[in-house]
């Protein structure tokens, strides 16, 4: 296990559920000054990690919530590199997982994206169009630091591969509960519940349950059977909106569950 797997699973074998916040960086008021002091109001109300997406302009796997913010953040001139050099400056007591499509990555070169992350607190790269047989690309890159790849396990992915997904993770686990976009306002399929209880038995880093969450209700039950949660569309409009006071009750009580 990798910084990240650590962390979050003391934290989870202390009873604590994890929940872990996505934002979009540079959709703040201030662009992208705006983002630390974001990530100190998340960390503050009990952020367990803080997931930060990179804007890109073919975000195929964001519902409308998050593709607007990351339209906001692109007119904001947000760059991948104004971003890394923005977390630079960045101090935290809880890891950082950047939420990226390979792309601009790509263009910004892997070997060097890796370096310049080794001097901020990100701990881990969520990479939705990166599936593991083209892993190598980063992982020769990865493995003499302390960040890692957090795989996204699907509804639709066979038992074979959530073994092959889970072996060697180490971080934690994105359990995926839609077949689809992010957002909220789902409805889950009836066998989601076994399908989670079974990659919690499969994983030994923890495993958090995303897309769609966005009650305090939902993240109670889903504990029941993974670590916690990933919220992010729930989040993204709601700091867009200005309702922190709502953000800060949902964390808070997101820690006493
Ligand atoms: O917005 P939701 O439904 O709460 O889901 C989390 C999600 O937004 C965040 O983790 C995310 C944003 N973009 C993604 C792309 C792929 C996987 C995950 C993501």
């Amino acid at each position: 296990m990798k910084a990240l797997g650590n962390f979050l699973k003391n934290k989870s074998d202390q009873g604590q559920m994890l929940v872990i916040p996505y934002i979009m960086a540079g959709d703040h008021v201030d662009g992208l000054d705006g983002l630390a002091e974001t990530i100190a109001f998340l960390e503050e109300n009990g952020a367990s990690a803080i997931e930060i997406g990179i804007p890109f302009s073919d975000p195929v796997a964001d519902g409308p919530v998050i593709e607007q913010a990351g339209i906001r953040a692109l007119a904001n001139g947000t760059t991948l590199k104004k971003v890394i050099d923005t977390l630079q400056t960045i101090e935290t007591t809880i890891p950082l997982v950047i939420m990226s499509y390979i792309n601009p990555i790509y263009k910004y070169g892997i070997e060097k994206f890796v370096d310049d992350l080794k001097t901020t607190p990100v701990k881990g790269l969520i990479l939705p169009d990166v599936p593991r047989e083209h892993e190598g690309m980063l992982t020769p890159f990865l493995a003499a630091t302390d960040i890692t790849l957090v795989p996204l396990v699907t509804l639709t992915s066979t038992l074979e591969r959530q073994v092959e997904l889970v072996t060697g993770a180490a971080g934690f686990i994105y359990a995926v509960t839609v077949n689809g976009v992010t957002g909220v306002g789902r409805t889950y399929a009836d066998n989601l519940t076994a399908h989670l209880a079974r990659l919690s038995e499969l994983s030994d880093v923890p495993v958090l349950a995303g897309f769609g969450v966005s009650s305090l209700e939902q993240a109670k039950n889903f504990h029941q059977v993974v670590d916690g949660v990933i919220v992010g569309s729930y989040i993204v409009q709601a700091l867009h909106d200005g309702r922190r006071e709502e953000i800060a009750a949902f964390l808070v009580g997101a820690n006493q569950i």
